[in-house]
C-alpha cells in the first residue's frame, strides 16, 4: 500500500442543508473571479462545482449527514479514507490502478479529464490517478499536456498489468461486427491481434474503456464490440468474444498519482525515488546536450524523456546574430530521473538545468513502483 500521507486533515460533519449554501457561495465566488481570471477557466470551475453538488446530493440521499473532509489541521488522513479521482466508470483500468495505489480508497468517478484535475484542485478528491504511458502504445500525450496546464504534484506511480478482452452484447457474433470502440490506448495495444482475428471493422476512440462498454450496452449495439477488462464485461452484462487480445502479454501501463501537495521531501536511503520535471529551452542554440551532462555529472540515470510541442512558443528562430534564418520547432521536455530532490546531487543537477532553461517545473519526487515484474501473468488481473 502507498502511504504518501502528507496531508493534515480535520473531518467535519456537514448536514447536506449546510453543504448547498456552501456550494452556492463558491458559485458566487466564481462569478467574482470571472472578471479577474477570464471566462474559460471560471466556467470550467463552475461546471465542476455544479457536477459535484449533484454528486453530493445523490450521495446525500443515500446517506444523509454526508461527511466532508477539510484540509487545515493536524489529524493524519487515514489512507483508507482517501478519495481518489479517476476517469471512467467502475471497471476502468484506472479504477484498478487507484485500488493498487490506495487500497480501500473512496472512488470519485469523473467523466472528463479536466474535471478529474479540478476535482482534486477543488478538494472534492484527495488524489487523482492518471495513466501516462503504456509499454506497447507509448505515452498518453494529452495527459502530459494536462500535467503542465494544472498545478498538481506527482506523489507516486503504479505499474498495472493490462489484460484486454473483446466484449460484445450476448448473442453478438464476431463475423457481424462492423465497429470496435475503446480508449485510444486500448485500440493501439491490439493492432496485430485484431488483424490476426481477421476482423474487418472500423475503430472509434472514446474517453475510457468503460464509457465504450456503457455506450454499447445502453444502445443495444449488436454490431459493435468493446476492448476492455473482464470486470467491465461482468459490470455491463457483456460477453467475452476473445480473451487476451493485447499484442503482447507483457502489457503494462504506468499511472501517476496526483495531489495538491508534493510528496514530503525526507532524506531516505531505503526506497528508490524518481523525480519528474518539465522544462523548455531558452531561445537560441540547443542546450539539450548540456542538460543531459548535468544529470551525467551527478551520475543520475534518466529513465524517461517525452517531448511535446511548446504551444505558447511554437517556433525557435536561431542564427549567429539571432536574425531569424534558422527555424526549429520548439518543445516542452518531460524528463524522469532516478533520484529524489532530497539528494544534493539532484538539487545540483536541477540548479544547472534551471540555468539552461526558460522554465523548469518539478512535478514531484516520489517512490518508484518496485512491484516485481512477472511477464505473462497479466491474465485476468485487470
Ligand atoms: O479507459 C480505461 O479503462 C482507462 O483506465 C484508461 C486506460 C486504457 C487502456 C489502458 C490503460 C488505461
Amino acid at each position: 500500500m502507498w502511504n504518501d500521507g502528507n496531508e493534515s486533515t480535520t473531518i467535519l460533519d456537514f448536514e447536506l442543508d449546510e453543504l448547498f449554501p456552501l456550494c452556492f457561495g463558491l458559485g458566487n465566488l466564481c462569478l467574482d473571479l470571472l472578471v479577474r481570471l477570464g471566462l474559460d477557466s471560471v466556467l470550467n470551475w463552475a461546471g465542476a462545482l455544479a457536477r459535484h453538488s449533484k454528486l453530493l446530493e445523490r450521495r446525500g440521499r443515500r446517506d444523509r449527514g454526508a461527511k466532508m473532509v477539510c484540509y487545515n489541521s493536524s489529524i493524519k488522513l487515514d489512507a483508507k479514507m482517501l478519495r481518489v479521482a479517476y476517469l471512467g466508470h467502475p471497471g476502468a483500468y484506472s479504477e484498478n490502478a487507484a485500488n493498487k495505489a490506495y487500497p480501500n480508497c473512496e472512488p470519485i468517478i469523473c467523466d472528463q479529464l479536466e474535471v478529474e484535475f479540478q476535482t482534486v484542485e477543488l478538494r472534492f478528491a484527495d488524489r487523482s490517478v492518471l495513466p501516462v504511458e503504456n509499454s506497447l502504445a507509448g505515452s498518453i500525450h494529452r495527459n502530459y499536456d494536462l500535467l503542465l496546464r494544472h498545478r498538481l504534484h506527482i506523489v507516486g506511480e503504479v505499474h498495472l498489468p493490462i489484460h484486454h478482452c473483446l466484449l460484445a452484447l450476448p448473442g453478438a457474433r464476431k463475423e457481424n461486427l462492423t465497429r470496435i470502440i475503446s480508449h485510444p490506448q486500448a485500440l493501439a495495444q491490439r493492432e496485430l491481434t485484431l488483424t490476426k482475428l481477421g476482423l474487418n471493422v472500423s475503430l472509434k476512440a472514446l474517453d475510457s474503456t468503460t464509457m465504450a462498454a456503457e455506450f454499447v450496452a445502453s444502445n443495444n449495439l449488436k454490431d459493435t464490440a468493446v476492448i476492455a477488462s473482464t470486470r467491465t464485461a461482468e459490470l455491463y452484462g457483456l460477453h467475452i468474444l476473445e480473451d487476451g487480445i493485447q499484442d503482447d502479454p507483457r502489457n503494462v501501463t504506468r499511472f501517476v498519482m496526483l495531489a495538491r501537495e508534493p510528496y514530503p521531501i525526507i532524506p531516505r536511503t531505503d526506497t528508490p525515488y524518481k523525480t519528474s520535471i518539465g522544462f523548455a529551452q531558452y531561445k537560441g542554440k540547443s542546450v539539450m546536450h548540456k542538460v543531459f551532462s548535468a544529470f551525467a555529472y551527478g551520475d543520475i540515470g534518466v529513465t524517461k524523456m517525452e517531448i511535446r510541442p511548446h504551444r505558447k512558443c511554437p517556433i525557435r528562430v536561431v542564427d549567429d546574430a539571432n536574425l531569424g534564418t534558422t527555424k526549429y520547432f520548439e518543445y516542452v521536455f518531460y524528463v524522469d530521473f532516478e533520484a529524489s530532490m532530497a539528494e544534493i546531487r539532484a538539487q545540483k543537477a536541477i540548479a544547472e538545468v534551471e540555468k539552461l532553461t526558460s522554465f523548469l517545473r518539478v512535478f514531484g519526487s516520489y517512490p518508484m513502483d518496485m512491484t516485481p515484474w512477472c511477464p505473462g501473468i497479466t491474465r485476468r488481473i485487470a
